[in-house]
């Protein structure tokens, strides 16, 4: 991937027409460079997971620009988005989305079938060994608990190697020891490997795992905070929910640096 990851240009999502239009995502420039991890917090209908699927490529704005890698989605036919996408990159959700009739090692391997290759075994055991489940290979997802199917659902997410990994609540269905484990995962990645990820979540302890937080109200960018401990990332969040209707700040206002405690991961 270029330097220059992923980069959102002007980017404006407007969902239905006339009186009942809503923009859910203003006008929003942003870059999440290479080997970074990215937090995306804000109140309920802020626009976060507005902002994950247009930079993913899973959604469309209606004006501006998104670019991975140095391509430009927007510029894509639907055809080569889906390649796109397969190829480049990875998701986790909330809902760990694996398939209960597969085995842990089977749901792995899925991304590679689907773009056409023969995964081969030592490959698939790897990423699950990287996930601390090299010995679960054969088990189902119901057979496993919430935090190994959320960590098999992250070994299939990165065993293409995508350019960047988009986490939509990823650690939201889990208890927070389960959740930490996960959010050290994520961190060992970019630490271990410069992945990218661009992770929507609510809470302040993941949040505070990422180097970098962005602050969205109202479709709109908000300020950022950069290496902040949870307790900031909250107070922030906390003053962001009383006063919805602030006015953006500038970009040099918006770069917070008073960030004293470290991550808890
Ligand atoms: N498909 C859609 N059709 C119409 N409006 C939509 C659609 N998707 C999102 N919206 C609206 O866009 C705004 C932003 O929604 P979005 O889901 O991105 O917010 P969010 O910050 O992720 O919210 P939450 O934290 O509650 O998940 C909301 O007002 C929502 O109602």
């Amino acid at each position: 991937m270029t330097d220059d990851g992923i980069r959102l240009d002007s980017v404006t999502r407007r969902f239905g027409s006339g009186s009942t239009s809503v923009t859910a995502l203003d006008d929003v420039s942003l870059v999440f460079p290479s080997g970074t991890f990215t937090a995306v917090m804000g109140p309920s209908g802020s626009g976060k997971s507005t902002l994950l699927q247009c930079a993913a490529g899973l959604d469309r704005p209606t004006s501006g620009s998104v670019t991975v890698g140095g391509t430009e989605l927007t510029a894509l036919s639907e055809t080569k988005l889906t390649l796109l996408r397969r190829e480049r990159i990875g998701f986790v959700f909330q809902a760990f989305n694996l398939l209960p009739s597969l085995t842990a090692e089977q749901n792995v391997a899925l991304p590679l079938r689907l773009a056409g290759r023969r995964p081969k075994r030592a490959q698939v055991r790897e990423a699950l060994q990287q996930v601390g489940l090299g010995d679960r290979a054969r088990h189902r997802p119901t057979e496993l608990s919430g935090g190994q199917q959320q960590r098999v659902a992250l070994a299939r997410a990165l065993i293409t190697r995508p350019d960047v990994l988009f986490g939509d609540e990823p650690t939201g269905a889990l208890d927070s020891r389960t959740g930490r484990d996960v959010l050290a995962l994520l961190r060992g990645t970019v630490d271990r490997d410069g992945q990218t990820i661009v992770m929507v979540t609510h809470d302040p302890v993941a949040a505070s795992c990422a180097d970098r937080v962005v602050f969205l109200v109202d479709g709109r960018v908000h300020g950022e905070l950069s290496g902040a401990a949870a307790e900031d990332i909250a107070a922030h969040m906390t003053r962001l929910e009383a006063k919805p209707e602030a006015e953006p700040q500038s970009e040099s206002e918006a770069k917070l640096q008073d960030q004293p405690e470290a991550a808890p991961c």
